[in-house]
């Protein structure tokens, strides 16, 4: 295999007539990580991947591979490989044909690059099924066949978009287990887009997640869960309430925001004007729900809905201004003492679960 390269994107633009896909983007990627760009449908994903394969020209800025710049090289010159959604497999073809595609273009002879194809279907334990076609296998299979195909060509990176998504739940998770084994044995740079939060958090060692067309967050995914950078990260990753008003006070160290319905609320911070609209964070699973009313941080609302989650419940609650803040309590807590929907509550946290969100750029 070849050795990982860092993907250096340097404020790159996508235009597509009116249309502008990615607003001038600038993300180093390490060498060797495995980054999930993650974000809702339309956010510029999918062209900033196809952007790095070289399927897509770049409409402003460049991309580096390892020393090279390669914004202007064709897709094959560039030392990336991708694994498409559908696969994208020849169903006329049998999986050694299949793989050794791509070698077959290159002009390599039929003996080696058919030996090459089935050292790569043995690596994604497929060999015994080598003379099939595509549709005389199952979806997990017909994804290894892919994969055996895209890393023929020893790529520096590999660039999968949606791999998993074809997948019923179930492989899913098998097979997202099984990527993350190949890209650390590999020790090749990956590079996936994924809508699904849960798949990217399992995944990645860099997360980065977009909002029309622009970067909000790319950080590790502990990063992201403890610290969402934005408003925009906070209510995706759906780990954070977020709490909207305007600063009220601020002093040592801690500012005070009232949202519109008159309640306050504190958070760690400084260096916003009274007066100035801001954002705070609250993590759903730091959140106490109490039927008594005495709290120092929190509010009282009532509960719209309960839904039981196995080992926790999602409780929501209208009140303070937002009409689904999220409380994620333990079961046993919870059924210590249940609540019922329009029941009311009071919801209280630490000062330390409080954080204060910075603006979106979009
Ligand atoms: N070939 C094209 N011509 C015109 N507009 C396009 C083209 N491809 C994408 N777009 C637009 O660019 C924006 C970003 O699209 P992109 O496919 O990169 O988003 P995405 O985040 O991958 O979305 P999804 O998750 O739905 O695949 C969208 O508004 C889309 O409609």
């Amino acid at each position: 295999m070849s050795k990982a390269a860092e993907i250096d994107i340097v404020s790159v633009s996508k235009v597509y007539g009116a249309t502008t896909a990615v607003h001038g983007i600038s993300l180093k990627i390490p060498a060797g990580s495995y980054c999930c760009f993650l974000g809702p449908s339309g956010c510029g994903k999918t062209s900033t991947l196809r952007m790095i394969a070289g399927h897509e020209s770049i409409s402003s800025g460049d991309i580096r591979l390892g020393n090279t710049v390669v914004t202007d090289f064709p897709p094959a010159k560039r030392g990336t490989a991708m694994m498409f959604q559908s696969y994208a497999l020849f169903p006329h073809l049998d999986l050694i044909d299949n793989v050794a595609f791509s070698l077959k273009m290159k002009g390599v002879d039929k003996a080696e690059r058919r030996a090459k194809a089935l050292e790569m279907l043995k690596l994604m334990q497929m060999e015994p099924y080598a003379n099939r076609r595509p549709a005389q296998l199952s979806g997990g299979q017909q994804q290894r066949v892919a994969l055996a195909r895209a890393l023929i060509t020893d790529p520096e990176a590999l660039l999968l978009d949606e791999p998993l998504s074809a997948l019923d739940p179930f492989l899913k998770i098998r097979m997202r287990a099984e990527l993350k084994k190949l890209q650390k044995s590999l020790g090749i740079t990956f590079v996936h887009v994924t809508h699904s939060q849960e798949e990217a958090m399992a995944l990645a060692d860099i997360m980065v997640i977009m909002n029309d067309g622009r970067i909000e967050q790319a950080a590790a995914p502990r990063e992201v869960f403890e610290k969402p950078a934005t408003a925009f990260v906070a209510r995706f990753m759906g780990d954070h309430n977020v709490l909207t008003g305007r600063v009220t006070s601020s002093g040592n160290g801690v500012l005070v925001m009232t949202v519109p319905e008159g309640q306050s609320f504190s958070v760690r911070g400084a260096g916003r004007a009274v007066g100035e609209a801001v954002d705070i964070g609250i993590r759903t699973d730091r959140v106490r729900l109490q039927v008594a009313t005495e709290w120092t941080l929190g509010f009282n609302g009532i509960v719209s809905n309960v839904e039981y989650r196995g080992s926790s419940v999602k409780i929501t609650v209208l009140g303070a201004g937002s009409d689904d803040f999220t409380v994620i309590s333990d079961d046993s807590d919870y059924f210590a003492r249940p609540v019922a929907v329009g029941e009311a509550v009071s919801l209280s946290w630490e000062l330390d679960d409080a954080l204060l969100l910075g603006r979106s750029s979009a």
